[in-house]
């Protein structure tokens, strides 16, 4: 491994999972997903930025042949809160009317990009629409969601790498760590 927490100085606190229970966890979630596709057709939606990593290793843990397109939401900003607003950076460039879509994203936190996803993309009226995240943090959440496929659920601390960002770095650290308080003014 290139990059490890001693390697990020202080800024890290301590690593909450690592690359290979990253990846082993993905292998275990592509099964479950292969079998509920089989002889489907699937879309699998990436939200970027942070779902970039989850995308590609997720996708090329996959049998089922997939297509695969994106949509661009914020809501963080710089801070560690979310707004609440979520905005369309980027909408998706396919019709997803009549498919099978699934939300791939890196985090459920509050739930409030998600909710706010569902809805958008319901409205859309795909076949189905199911979601698979990495990481859900059960104690900040301020809305319900449905969530098919989780990796990991984790305390509500905030955490950077594998595509998770504090100000738009460490997203390409190879395991998820949590970030020292100093680093965020805590
Ligand atoms: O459940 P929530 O509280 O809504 O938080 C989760 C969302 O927040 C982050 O995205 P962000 O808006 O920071 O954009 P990014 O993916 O580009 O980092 C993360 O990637 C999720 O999409
Ligand atoms: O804990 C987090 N870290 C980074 N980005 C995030 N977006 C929502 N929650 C988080
Ligand atoms: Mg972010």
């Amino acid at each position: 491994m290139r990059v490890d927490a001693k390697d990020m100085g202080a800024d890290l606190k301590e690593v909450l999972i690592t690359k290979e229970e990253i990846d082993a966890k993905l292998v275990e979630l592509a099964a479950k997903i292969d079998a509920e596709y089989a002889g489907k057709d699937l879309l699998i939606v990436g939200v970027l930025k942070g779902a970039v990593m989850v995308m590609a290793d997720l996708a090329r843990a996959l049998s089922t042949p997939v297509t695969m397109d994106w949509m661009a939401v914020s809501s963080y900003g710089a801070g560690t809160q979310s707004s609440g607003v979520v905005r369309i950076l980027k909408d998706l460039d396919t019709d997803i009317k009549g498919k099978h879509v699934l939300i791939v994203e890196d985090i459920i936190d509050s739930g409030l990009t998600l909710s706010w996803l569902i809805s958008n993309l319901g409205s859309r009226e795909p076949e189905s629409l199911k979601i698979c995240t990495l990481l859900r943090k059960p104690d900040a959440a301020k809305v319900a969601i449905d969530v098919e496929w989780v990796g990991f659920d984790i305390p509500n601390e905030f955490v950077v790498g594998y595509g998770l960002d504090f100000a738009e770095k460490y997203r390409n650290l190879p395991f998820v760590g949590t970030l020292a308080p100093h680093v965020y003014g805590g």
